[in-house]
């Protein structure tokens, strides 16, 4: 076999101190703990839809959940998935993984194993306490947390889409440059809504109060890595290359519902109205996720909100999008890869269907904290390796990641940059303060 560069450790609960044993100790506890709130306080609600059958689904719900906390408090072993939904066997086959991997120091457990395994594997098992109990099986517990979310930022998403529709009067008209300036700032304004994520406020208020539009330029220095360019010049080069026959295809893998999808969507739009894409994927959840992750439930909800909204210039944007999801010029899709433990650099192994469907797209932007995890593969990197190499192969297409720092791991800072925040900032990777624009030009 050839040689294999080690890899540096997963981050992991078993390092004391650090924000992965932080995690695992209080905020999913904390998760776990509104879960059962919130389907405490929908009883009435299931009483009244389906009766007694409601009731006692959402009472075997709420014990499957206690002692999934009590399991993950106790660092108990991880145990295989005992529900047939259709990813089931792939998890149990992760678990095997794990347990090779542990090379008989143990079974995998909460605070031993990989801090990336555990933590999803936590969504993946409230995910089975719903759906294995009907009637209420389809019932999103994270739902109210992401429309209120949505709410909140109703005077940051009029004034997003505000901007918007006064800059398509005049998109015709825009030179390259001010195309490109056009183009930076709806990239900020998706970076930095990235902030409002409610699996890291353990679902506490996370939504955009102030316009995001103002206070761009101010933020700049809080950008570590800013490849902005180099996306700019990779889509003008697709665009000037790009013939009748081969459409330009830009790919969004989401992260956020609320006011981070709107910027999103924003940004979305901008690409096919300066004509710099001909078509946009977007990629969500398949099931509720980190609390506020997008499912196609969302998504198709966030569209039906703008578009019915009190606001000439919100509701422009949602009947645009609705045209556009008609027109088939935006594509949503999910795919189940995204809910599994596996960093990216095995998917073309896990799921090659979706890997192929990557490779057809011109770009490649992931959003959020999490898809960074997944694209670095959660490890104990140095700083300053390069960005390229901590994605391990994982090359389907030319990518950028547009992230804000809400876990202790980061690539392809200049050499002392980090130790430099570290100095004055000790928090510096987990407040959500800092922001990459991370490019990577693929093989
Ligand atoms: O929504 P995002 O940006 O992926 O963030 C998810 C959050 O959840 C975490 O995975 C921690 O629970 C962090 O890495 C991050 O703060
Ligand atoms: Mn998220």
């Amino acid at each position: 076999m050839a040689a294999v560069t080690a890899l540096p450790v997963s981050l992991s609960g078993r390092f004391k101190g650090s924000f992965a044993y932080f995690t695992i100790k209080d905020r999913l506890p904390q998760i776990l703990t509104r879960v059962i709130d919130t389907l405490h306080r929908h009883k009435n609600e299931f009483f009244e839809e389906h009766g007694e059958k409601g009731v006692e689904a959402e009472k075997r719900a709420i014990s499957f959940l206690s002692k999934l906390r009590n399991e993950l408090q106790t660092d108990k072993p991880v145990t295989p998935l005992e529900d047939e939904l259709p990813d089931a066997a792939l998890w149990n086959q992760y678990l095997d993984y794990q347990r090779n991997l542990s090379n008989g120091n143990g079974e995998p457990s909460w605070f031993q194993s990989p801090w990336l395994y555990v933590e999803c594997y936590m969504y993946r098992r409230i995910h089975a306490a719903l759906a294995q109990n009907p009637p209420i099986d389809n019932f999103d517990v994270f739902k109210e947390g992401k429309a209120q979310n949505f709410f909140e930022s109703q005077e940051a998403v009029i004034a997003l889409c505000t901007y918007f529709q006064e800059l398509l009067k005049n998109i015709k008209d825009l030179d390259e440059k001010q195309l490109q300036e056009e183009l930076f700032k709806l990239l900020q304004v998706s970076l930095w809504g990235n902030k409002c994520d409610l699996s890291f406020s353990a679902g506490e208020d996370s939504s955009q109060k102030s316009s995001p539009l103002q206070s761009l330029e101010s933020l700049i220095p809080y950008i570590l890595v800013n490849d902005t360019e180099k996306l700019w010049s990779l889509l003008v080069n697709a665009k000037k290359r790009n013939t009748e026959k081969s459409n330009v295809r830009f790919d969004i893998i989401l992260d956020n519902a609320g006011f981070e999808l709107v910027s999103d969507l924003v940004l979305a739009d901008f690409l096919l109205s300066s004509k710099l894409a001909d078509e946009v994927h977007f990629h969500g959840k398949s099931i509720p996720w980190y609390v506020s992750d997008t499912t196609k439930h969302d998504f198709n909800w966030t569209v039906k909100q703008l578009q019915s909204a009190n606001h000439m210039w919100m509701s422009r944007c949602g009947i645009n999008w609705e045209g556009n999801l008609k027109k088939g010029v935006w594509v949503y899709h999910d795919h189940m890869f995204w809910t599994l433990p596996h960093d990216f650099s095995s998917m073309a192994e896990v799921a090659p269907d979706l890997y192929a469907d990557l490779q057809k797209s011109n770009l490649l932007l992931f959003k959020g904290d999490l898809n960074y995890r997944k694209l670095t593969g959660d490890r104990k990197w140095e700083y300053t390796v390069p960005f390229h190499q901590a994605l391990n192969k994982f090359h389907p297409a030319p990518l950028c990641s547009l992230r804000t720092l809400k876990s202790d791991t980061v690539v392809g800072l200049k050499p002392g940059q980090g130790e430099q925040i570290q100095a004055s900032e000790p928090e510096w990777m987990v407040s959500g303060k800092y922001g990459v624009v991370q490019f990577d030009a693929a093989l």
